[in-house]
């Protein structure tokens, strides 16, 4: 029996076009992916253009808007798999806030390319047919939203764009590729490790990130505060630390009840509360901020916005960011 693919687009580099003249690479009037792949064997493609967006332009609102879609879609008709393409920039956000938000068993893929539709060496059809083989893929449900670009398979959760322009931007720092597609297939050599999914019906909180340098004081922590935050999430030093001017700032936040997320600005590993010293993680932590268990800064706001829906409880917040 044929199987139905969910195709859904939403714009960047996959779906734009190079001026040859000027060298300017945008979105057309018209997205050059709808007239590709009209026909595969034993797959149904239901092909839908959600948005045609670059993906700097990408909103939770519009992140929420496609988990909405999703689930509508696959609640009135069959679907095997879904397949979303997407601008790189913002891919691992819009990935991440599926992951933690949709509890579908059914493959969902995201992808998107490097070099738009009509550049030499162009990606981008050939990322599409590499993640609707994952899509298609039997062994690849239950693997939580995944994330497929040259040749690889990464999960939502580890995944991040790593380089602004080599198409083998996205890599996953914490433990790799969780499998490889070639010719003969769609090849998984290890499993993730799934969360419940966490409920979300709108996601308006105020949640701002800012990354921490040698010699910060606490002027962006005030002036922070004057923006009536709901949740801050910090890209700490090395493995979750802060110089000591900021500590006043952060008190400040923390007296108002505003959660704070601690990160790591280190491409790899966890933030956690290894040091003692004045503004060591130690210190923050019992202070009251959050360690963010491996999560970039960009992913620990998505987490932050959502979660913040549901309680602002310090040990629910805390309970949250420790799976
Ligand atoms: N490669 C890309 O897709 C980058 C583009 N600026 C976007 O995110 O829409």
């Amino acid at each position: 029996m044929n199987k139905n693919i969910l195709l859904i687009h939403t714009g960047g580099t996959i779906s734009m076009e190079e001026d040859h003249e000027t060298g300017e690479v945008k979105p057309g009037e018209t997205n050059p992916l709808m007239d590709h792949l009209k026909e595969l064997p034993d797959i149904n493609l239901i092909t839908t253009e959600l948005f045609h967006l670059p993906s700097p332009h990408i909103t939770p609102e519009n992140m929420l808007h496609l988990k909405t879609y999703i689930e509508e879609e696959s609640n009135t008709r069959h679907i095997d798999g879904v397949v979303i393409t997407h601008g790189t920039d913002t891919l691992e956000e819009t990935a991440y806030f599926l992951d933690v938000t949709l509890s579908l068993t059914i493959p969902v893929v995201l992808t998107g390319a490097m070099r738009s539709s009509n550049e030499l060496g162009s990606d981008g059809l050939y990322n599409l047919l590499s993640a609707i083989k994952v899509a298609v893929a039997d062994h690849a449900k239950s693997m939580g939203v995944l994330v497929v670009m040259n040749d690889e398979v990464h999960t939502a959760k580890n995944v991040t764009k790593t380089h602004t322009s080599n198409i083998a931007t996205f890599q996953s720092p914490q433990y790799g590729p969780i499998g490889i597609v070639n010719k003969a297939g769609v090849f998984f050599h290890h499993k993730p490790i799934l969360t419940r999914a966490l409920h979300v019906s709108k996601l308006n909180k105020n949640v701002f990130l800012i990354k921490a340098f040698a010699g910060m004081d606490s002027s962006l922590l005030k002036g922070i505060e004057q923006l009536n935050p709901d949740g801050l999430v910090i890209e700490a030093l090395g493995q979750g630390n802060l110089p000591p001017m900021m500590l006043p700032g952060l008190k400040n936040l923390l007296d108002k009840n505003i959660p704070i997320v601690v990160v790591s600005r280190c491409f790899n590993g966890i933030a956690q509360d290894v040091y003692g010293y004045e503004g060591g993680g130690r210190q923050l932590k019992d202070m009251g901020l959050i360690f963010s268990n491996g999560l970039n800064g960009q992913k620990a706001r998505i987490k932050l916005m959502i979660a913040l829906e549901t309680s602002t409880e310090r040990e629910e917040l805390e309970a949250i960011f420790s799976t």
